[in-house]
């Protein structure tokens, strides 16, 4: 557990962590995706800084890529978080879902309030992070920006194997009733933590689903075209542009 004073006044202590251990083999070969960059600078460093911007954060934990925590550290130090936000680097692990497990345990006892923000969604808008923050802080235990599905979207039986193959449709579920999760997704820290301890064997994609399992409520919220996940290389094309559009318009 980190020992550190947290120093935004007035609203429950809420703290971001990041995972950015991954190793963005979608993307293709290179540095692992959160060192990549993006418009000259690291895409973890935009995370970082859209998460410490938030008017709740108050601590920003970032789970390195293991092996990459004393050049993380190094890295983060050379760009320091706004006054009165403090910043913490561990080590990730194998999965999506161990790395957060990390993050959590590195938090100190007074944050009440946990954001789960991935790296590779480098330029989530801050109101989309203050957004997630109010709800929780009103009361959600969790709580995940969402956008409607724009594509149709076909229900198979299984993936082709090997992959490339024909795939039979069993059915097109009502894209009405569909939405694509982004994050930060927000949390009472209690939650998170007992979700975590429940499914510590699994390798959840998302951390909403695990507390979505122990039948807590997980409600959702607007979420922005922004807080898009570079995932493979035309998402890092898109990034590149919507900077560009920032620097330019907002001197980003
Ligand atoms: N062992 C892991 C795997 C993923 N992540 C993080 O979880 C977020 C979402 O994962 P994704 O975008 O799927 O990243 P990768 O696992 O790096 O991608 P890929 O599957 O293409 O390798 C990213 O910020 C990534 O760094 C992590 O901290 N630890
Ligand atoms: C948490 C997440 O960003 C929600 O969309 C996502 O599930 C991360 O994992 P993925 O395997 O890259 O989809």
């Amino acid at each position: 557990m980190t020992d550190i004073t947290l120093s935004r006044p007035g609203l429950a202590p809420a703290a971001a962590v990041i995972p950015a251990a991954g190793r963005g083999l979608r993307l293709g070969p290179g540095a692992p995706k959160a060192l990549r960059q993006l418009g000259g600078t690291p895409m973890l460093v935009h995370a970082v800084r859209a998460m410490a911007r938030a008017r709740a954060v108050a601590l920003v934990v970032v789970v390195a890529p293991p092996g990459e925590a004393e050049a993380v550290r190094s890295l983060l130090d050379e760009h320091p978080p706004p006054p009165g936000v403090d910043q913490v680097v561990v080590p990730g692990g194998d999965t999506r879902q161990e790395s957060v497990r990390l993050g959590l345990d590195a938090l100190p006892d007074e944050i009440e309030i946990v954001l789960v923000h991935d790296a590779a969604r480098p330029l989530v808008p801050v109101d989309t992070v203050d957004a997630v923050a109010a709800a929780v802080r009103a009361g959600a235990p969790a709580v995940v920006p969402a956008l409607p599905v724009t594509d149709t979207v076909k229900q198979i039986a299984a993936p082709s194997e090997p992959p490339g193959g024909p795939e039979p449709v069993v059915a097109t579920p009502d894209r009405a009733l569909l939405r694509a999760v982004q994050t930060p997704q927000g949390f009472d820290r209690a939650t998170l933590v007992a979700a975590h301890l429940k499914h510590a064997e699994g390798d959840a994609t998302d951390d909403a689903g695990m507390v979505e399992r122990m039948g807590v409520p997980v409600v959702l919220v607007p979420g922005h075209e922004e807080a898009f996940k570079v995932t493979r290389p035309l998402d890092l094309v898109l990034a590149e542009a919507v900077l560009a559009r920032r620097r330019k318009n907002d001197g980003y």
